[in-house]
């Protein structure tokens, strides 16, 4: 069964809704930087960075290790308050964003974006845990310090003949919990069904799309602290559309120093411990590892 939470992006009384203004702004703050000029994006090359944060050229990650690289450009970012305080005790996952000089405004609309997503990715833990018959509140000791990475994306469109092994984003699935996603109305997501076909996932006009969908598109965490009850979805995306694309994905995952220990609701004798315990950060940062080492020899 598939469950698909949208959320309105107008302004309403609930708590689960993200401004407009606030989307806006960091959409146009997206534009913004992937216009600047190709060395002062280089400047910020996640590969100088210790914690995978800031510029990833085209071809730079590679999702799908079958695969060349993938079409797109990326600005990753993860925790920061307004002030500039990063935090000392993410572990692997310890250090700063990388922020551009010379565009005014731009860490200030990402970060309000970043916040209001982070507070709905928040707000969506205690129904995860009631799903797995576990205390509404199991996830809140463990998601104390946001640990959400966020990425700005654009996809230059792909025309003709369409190598398989170069996409917009290889066939993957994501490595936290779960992902709210905001993409614009250009169609080029896809998700792979229980039947191994590709499905588009419609953007829809005037909504945040919270990719919300027990059993189909959750993240290898969730997999990890399930056992595979909740299994990750696969999905890509390829651009033919002749337009350039952008999308605003958040990766929420519980705090970097708790370990991923497989829910007793999970385990039984049938059905055995899969996964080898690992803390969160130790685990994301092993898979940003593996995305970006092709591109790191070429450094
Ligand atoms: O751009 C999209 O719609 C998907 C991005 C994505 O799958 C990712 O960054 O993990
Ligand atoms: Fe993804």
């Amino acid at each position: 069964m598939r469950y698909e939470m949208r959320v309105s992006m107008w302004g309403s009384s609930t708590n689960h809704s993200i401004p407009s203004s606030i989307i806006v702004g960091a959409v146009n703050a997206a534009r913004r930087f992937f216009s600047l000029p190709l060395s002062s994006k280089t400047s910020l090359d996640i590969h100088n960075s210790n914690n995978f944060k800031g510029y990833t050229a085209l071809l730079g990650e590679n999702t799908n290790p079958e695969n060349r690289g993938d079409l797109h450009e990326g600005f990753d970012l993860g925790w920061e308050d307004m002030s500039g305080a990063t935090r000392s005790e993410d572990g692997a996952m310890t250090g700063e964003n990388a922020w551009p000089d010379g565009l005014p405004g731009f860490r200030e609309a990402v970060l309000d974006y970043y916040h209001a997503a982070v507070k709905l990715g928040q707000s969506l833990f205690p129904l995860f845990a009631l799903a797995l018959d576990l205390p509404e509140n199991f996830f809140e000791d463990k998601t104390t310090k946001p640990a959400a990475i966020m990425r700005l994306l654009h996809y230059p469109p792909q025309s003709g003949v369409v190598d398989d092994r170069v996409v917009g984003i290889g066939a993957h699935t994501d490595y936290e919990c779960f992902t709210i996603l905001w993409q614009d109305e250009v169609q080029a997501l896809q998700v792979l069904n229980n039947a191994g076909k590709w499905i588009d996932a419609v953007p829809i006009p005037g909504t945040l799309v919270v990719k919300f969908v027990f059993y189909h598109f959750l993240g290898d965490q969730f997999a990890r602290w399930t056992n595979d009850v909740f299994k990750s979805t696969v999905h890509r995306a390829v651009n033919r559309s002749g337009v350039e694309r952008y999308s605003i994905p958040l990766f929420f995952g519980t705090d970097y120093d708790v370990k991923l220990e497989p829910l007793s609701t999970c385990i039984s004798e049938e059905s055995p411990a899969k996964y080898e315990v690992v803390t969160a950060g130790d685990y994301v940062k092993s898979r940003l590892e593996a995305t970006y080492a092709h591109s790191k020899m070429e450094n």
